[in-house]
């Protein structure tokens, strides 16, 4: 896991142009689901592309720590053996979540409805990210928790089966909270509804169908209405992992920024609930082009062609957030680079991510020598209209606070800046893109 992992500071500087072909990895929300839900399933699942960060695979541990059986063939595809709904086992020892939200909320639904108790843990970084959103609707469920203070991790949860179906109202549109609650919902007798005043990825809703569960999604007085039966008996799936469009942002955003690039993106998911970073960035004036639009497992996927182009700026409007709530990083240095001013509302939740992300990109981005405005739910950002920023002074590093998509989104500030930028700890990559700098080299001719 991350947290046990030397820093690893390293500069990025400006690179030839961006061009060629690359294949980021598979993506991470469908990544962890299909190793939850094919260790829930009788029978073996196979998944192809999954992507093999430090997230992720904390989520594999834990469910062969559960019970499941889950292996990477010589040809990379993952075989999981599921133990089927009700009977995951009772861990040994604690599950170490790593830096992945993700994991542990989704974790602790499931936990919640099964008869076992578990100790969650996790690196500095998920250790101070609130866990009070799970905590609340699965305590209603019936599960209890002693958490740390704050309602943070480290934290026991005590499961219970039969457990007791709920409706819940979301207070955060989090994706992380509605499936926590629909995990629970699959071994509790009855129906568990999730209501979602605003939309947020829908993973989750598709994947439980694919795997055989009862879920039906209506729209209620503009809300969207997410209801499970439970006790559901979950069939084994084959699944083809599309490649993370939260991960193409950063050659997306690079490609744009690095003169003379043209790059060609393959294979990137573009489920319409996560594609909402491209459609700004062409609001902007990005030249994105999609080719070959096609579906693979029940996923919207193209290959998107990236130019250099000259970027104006932009008002973001909040009702896009949930669909890009992990570009925000990357969209601030996009920002930064083009004609005029880019106005960020709503991002409240940006606080609560791996770092608080619009203190630690407001930060980053002055020490690279943006004009940037910090606001309480979001970033104001001035920019240079085109110009190379000056980049960090060579005594200093921008901090990443063990937050992948921070070091990300200033490696690509380097990539377009005269002096180019430190990063003082690169190692957080390798939670969810660990090929980042090995593809970097290979598009910018460098490899
Ligand atoms: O459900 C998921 O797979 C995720 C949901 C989002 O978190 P929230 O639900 O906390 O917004 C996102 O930031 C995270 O990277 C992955
Ligand atoms: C917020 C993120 O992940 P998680 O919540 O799973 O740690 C992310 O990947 O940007």
């Amino acid at each position: 896991m991350s947290h046990s992992n030397p820093p690893s500071p390293k500069r990025f500087e400006r690179p030839g142009p961006l061009t060629g072909r690359i294949r980021v990895p598979g993506d991470k929300s469908i990544s962890h689901r299909s190793i939850m839900l094919g260790a829930l399933a009788v029978g073996e699942t196979r998944v192809t592309g999954l992507l093999e960060g430090e997230d992720v695979l904390a989520t594999a541990a834990a469910m062969r720590a559960m019970g499941a059986q889950v292996e990477r063939g010589e040809d990379g595809t993952w075989r999981i053996n599921g133990v089927g709904v009700g009977s995951l086992l009772q861990p040994q020892q604690a599950l170490d979540m790593g830096n992945s939200g993700t994991s542990t909320r989704l974790l602790m639904g499931l936990v919640a409805s099964h008869p076992i108790t578990a100790m969650f843990t996790g690196d500095a970084s998920l250790s101070k990210r609130p866990m009070g959103r799970v905590i609340e609707p699965l305590s209603q469920m019936g599960a209890s928790f002693e958490a740390s203070p704050g309602g943070r991790l480290p934290l026991m949860l005590r499961g219970i089966s039969p457990a007791v179906p709920i409706t819940y109202r979301l207070p955060v549109a989090s994706a992380q909270v509605k499936s926590a609650v629909l995990l629970a919902g699959l071994n509790t007798a009855g129906t568990t509804t999730v209501i979602e005043p605003v939309p947020t990825r829908d993973h989750s809703e598709r994947m439980l169908r694919g795997f055989g569960a009862s879920l039906e999604v209506s729209e209620e007085n503009g809300e969207r209405v997410i209801a499970i039966q439970g006790e559901a008996e979950l069939k084994p799936q084959g699944i083809v992992v599309p490649g993370d469009p939260s991960s193409a942002a950063f050659f997306v955003v690079a490609a744009l920024l690095v003169p003379g690039s043209d790059l060609v993106i393959e294979n990137v998911g573009l489920n319409p609930t996560r594609a909402a970073l491209f459609d700004v960035l062409r609001d902007m004036g990005g030249n994105i082009e999609e080719l070959d639009r096609r579906e693979i497992g029940g996923e919207p996927v193209a290959d998107l062609r990236v130019r250099h182009s000259a970027l104006s700026g932009v008002e973001v409007d909040p009702a896009v957030v949930p669909a890009m709530v992990d570009e925000f990083p990357v969209l601030f240095v996009a920002a930064s680079f083009a004609q005029g001013t880019t106005t960020t509302t709503g991002l409240e939740e940006l606080r609560v991510k791996e770092s608080d992300r619009i203190t630690a990109m407001a930060e980053a981005l002055t020490l690279a020598g943006a004009r940037v405005e910090e606001r309480e739910d979001g970033l104001v950002i001035h920019g240079t209209g085109g110009d190379p920023l000056p980049g960090t002074p060579e005594d200093a590093e921008v901090t990443t606070h063990l937050d992948h998509r921070i070091a990300m989104a200033m490696a690509v500030a380097g990539l377009a800046s005269h002096n180019g930028v430190t990063v003082d700890d690169t190692a957080p990559i390798a939670t969810s893109f660990p090929t980042f700098e090995t593809l970097l080299a290979s598009a910018s001719g460098t490899s």
